[in-house]
């Protein structure tokens, strides 16, 4: 009996990229690998050669090899990576299972830096033999962290195609539940170190029209937090002009990058979601066309003149309906863009060229399929119900051949033993770009805008394409007040043709799906006295901290429990656009937030885990406790521990301390306690005779994996004793709750009471 994971909503089906849970289908019934409809139609399609096709359906039946990415800034990222190169990969090379040995994880090769990890083993090695289940207790940890993101290997590929830069602003388009918004967050990081997070200049808006699926992203992107994120709840296909000012008047942003990560049928994914073999039909990929059209038409519109902007547009299916048609119908529709060649890039990515010729159906039994869309409205087989759900741009259009559709990327199984996917890089046409001196200022104001003298022609109609394009955007653009009732237009079998799709969304509202019930950010005052205290209590200075970013959840602007800061550009959107019209679902990242005192101590903020290497930087390095590896373990081990329990001289340093948020650095070296390869900067509260390592539960297990080799926090010996009664010795948590702790601390408020009667509480503001 197999469980197969539930695949949306509505009647059409369509992969919202289930989160990865690790589950294998290695005990399946290689039986139910079949369906007749989708060898025939992918057979007439001839998306392959006739001798591959064996090969790829045996690669399509067998499970989904486990591939994980090593995620966070790039220094995080390197030293992560070290650790399983030279510890876990070593200690798995020679494990052995029921007498045969199991090959260890191998880097993937073409993703960048050996980030990219593939394994192949059976559940039942993981969780029995001893190396391995060591090795997966390690990976939960990590990723329940973010370190690790266990990413389906293809689905990797789009944010490489993106090149993101710091600077940039990009959109990513349908994110939920953020495994590629990640990818992109982690590019905007670059510069930041293993302690401290830079405040990047760009920006990421991710957005996704399911509200709770908006939810799970926020969730995700915690892992990485950044001042530089915004996350919206907006159909993109009619996503509205976001406005900027510069100092020539407000200006549409414009955006460097867009991910277009559509919702798909999904048949690429059948390694892993085997449910589709059983379901798979045409009407899915036909009744998604028309969406997948305007979220990419919608995306070129958002682009920027920048000649090196470019959209990544991606599915995981193999459908050429849901792929090559799209793209041709857009570049068909906006003669401006073009597909970019990027055959030189990832030379190690084995791939396949777009296709030029397709033939849909919407026959169920996929039996007949039509060359053209005329043979098709003609044809006497087809009822007129049956006529209206597919349009001209479902079929290749004419002059296919100019469109160069071979440029776009078809990844299939049995290439390199991964999922299939496909991707389409595309660009403005270069003769459209905007001259360097102008991009130099529009890009310093975040904003598309042309003045060069030399080009005054080409300055007048692009500021005339600018102000069309602004004037175009403000008639699509709901009012706030419309969006509560819009429903997100869904795409399903049985929709109408293209056509009529399009003209509908015209006059649709932009709008994710559901009411909108957020609470709106305000910018604090830079003199707010919480914000001062919480600065001076910390020894930051004032004048060197970005005062003016810091924000909280209230109409009102008052610093009442969570602080969060933003930086400039998310800043200057906030306070520009009506949140509702953006259904602005979270901003920035949580920096401070309220420490309830117990009857007789005053209410004091603390920092948080996820904004201290944001606020690192600016703190003053003296008032940096500097700590022991004993006292670590300490702390690590247990919830509370008293203070009498440090060894000196951190103990004094500590009592000396008033009660409240301190921040104290273990130095990198090794000594018989453990060894750490970079200084570890960890925020810690201390109350009248105890002090708390301020990290979550699944943190600290992580990090006591990571230097004491396994899990000696009190939550970790809880559950080994509790998983002991049925598995003795077992240390690996089962993987049920994708949620880290942190965030459901803290969106749920849950209280945690010191044993100096301090509650630490931390409720949604
Ligand atoms: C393929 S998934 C995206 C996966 C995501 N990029 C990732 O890497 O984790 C497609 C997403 O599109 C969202 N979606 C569907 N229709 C949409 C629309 N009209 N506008 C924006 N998002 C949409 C779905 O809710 C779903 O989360």
């Amino acid at each position: 009996m197999t469980r197969h994971r539930p695949r949306g909503k509505g009647k059409g089906k369509r992969r919202d990229a289930p989160v990865d849970d690790g589950r294998n289908n290695d005990l399946l019934d290689k039986a139910s690998f079949k369906n007749e409809r989708f060898f025939a139609y992918y057979k007439a399609q001839k998306i392959l050669p006739e001798e591959e096709w064996e090969e790829f359906l045996e690669a399509m039946r067998r499970p989904l090899p486990t591939t994980f990415r090593v995620a966070g800034s790039r220094q995080t990222a390197a030293v992560l990576n070290k650790t399983i190169e030279d510890v876990h990969v070593p200690s798995l090379s020679n494990a052995e299972f029921e007498g045969q040995k199991i090959p260890p994880p191998v880097q993937i090769p073409w993703y960048p830096d050996g980030l990219a990890w593939q394994f192949n083993v059976p559940k039942k090695v993981l969780r029995k033999q001893p190396e391995f289940k060591k090795f997966h207790s390690f990976l939960v940890f990590e990723t329940e962290v973010g370190n690790i993101s266990r990413q389906e290997g293809v689905s990797m590929i789009p944010p490489l195609f993106l090149d993101v830069e710091p600077h940039h602003k990009v959109m990513d388009m349908c994110a939920a539940p953020g495994s590629k918004t990640a990818q992109i967050l982690e590019a905007l990081h670059a510069q930041d170190t293993v302690t401290s997070s830079s405040i990047p200049s760009g920006l990421l808006v991710a957005n996704d029209s399911d509200n709770k699926r908006t939810h799970l992203l926020i969730h995700q992107s915690a892992r990485l937090p950044s001042p530089a994120l915004m996350v919206t709840n907006l159909d993109a296909s009619n996503y509205p002009s976001i406005k900027i000012p510069t100092p020539r008047g407000m200006r549409t942003l414009m955006f460097d990058r867009i991910l277009c990560d559509v919702p798909c049928s999904g048949d690429g994914t059948m390694r892993k979601n085997i449910g589709i073999w059983k379901t798979w039909s045409p009407g899915d990929a036909n009744g998604l066309h028309s969406l997948q059209v305007r979220i990419l038409l919608r995306a070129m519109r958002l682009l920027n003149y920048e000649p090196s902007s470019k959209i990544v547009y991606s599915t995981c299916s193999l459908n050429p309906v849901e792929n090559e048609a799209v793209v041709a119908d857009a570049l068909i529709q906006n003669p401006d863009f073009e597909l970019m060649d990027v055959s030189d890039r990832f030379p190690q990515l084995i791939r396949r060229p777009g296709m030029t010729e397709w033939r849909p159906t919407t026959d169920r039994e996929c039996e007949t399929t039509f060359e053209s869309y005329e043979e098709f409205i003609a044809s006497s087989k087809v009822d007129e119900a049956m006529k209206a759900k597919l349009s001209r741009s479902h079929w290749p259009p004419d002059g296919v051949e100019k469109l160069n559709l071979p440029y776009c990327m078809r990844i299939y199984p049995h290439l390199q033993d991964s999922g299939g996917f496909f991707v389409a890089v595309l660009r403005r046409k270069p003769k459209l770009a905007v001259p360097t001196s102008d991009r130099k200022r529009a890009a310093s104001e975040g904003v598309q805008e042309v003045a060069a003298p030399e080009t005054k022609k080409a300055r007048l109609d692009d500021e005339d394409a600018m102000q069309t394009e602004l004037k175009k955007d403000e008639s699509d653009s709901p009012m706030a007040d419309q969006e509560s009732e819009a429903t997100t237009p869904q795409a399903e079998e049985g929709q109408g043709a293209a056509e009529k799709e399009r003209s509908k969304s015209a006059s649709a509202a932009a709008s994710g799906s559901g009411a909108f019930r957020e609470q709106p950010y305000t910018y604090v005052s830079p003199t707010d006295p919480v914000l001062l205290s919480c600065l001076s209590r910390l020894h930051i200075n004032p004048s060197t901290f970005p005062v003016s970013n810091v924000l909280v959840r209230n109409p009102e602007g008052e610093a009442a429990r969570v602080l969060y800061i933003s930086n400039d550009i998310v800043k200057s959107i906030i306070q520009n656009n009506s949140y509702e019209r953006l259904r602005l679902t979270a901003a920035g990242t949580k920096i401070f937030a309220k420490q309830e005192g117990g009857k007789a101590t005053e209410a004091q903020f603390r920092v948080l885990g996820e904004g201290l290497p944001v606020v690192l930087p600016f703190v003053d390095e003296k008032t940096i406790m500097d700590g022991d590896h004993e006292s670590l373990k300490i702390l690590v081990e247990s919830y509370y521990p008293l203070c009498e329990r440090l060894p000196q001289p951190f103990r004094k340093m500590v009592e000396d301390r008033p009660s409240g948020s301190h921040i104290v650095r273990f130095p990198k070296g090794t000594t018989e306690i453990t060894s750490l390869t970079h200084d570890l900067v960890l925020p810690i509260w201390k109350s009248n005779v105890s002090l708390t390592l301020m990290i979550d539960k699944k943190a600290k297990s992580a990090l006591s994996l990571r230097l004491f080799g396994k899990d000696i926090t009190t939550a970790g010996k809880e559950r080994q004793a509790q998983m002991g009664q049925k598995d003795s010795g077992s240390a690996t948590p089962a993987v049920k709750d994708e949620t880290p702790a942190a965030v459901v601390v803290e969106e749920s408020g849950a209280i945690v009471v010191d044993e100096s009667g301090l509650k630490m509480e931390e409720k949604k503001d």
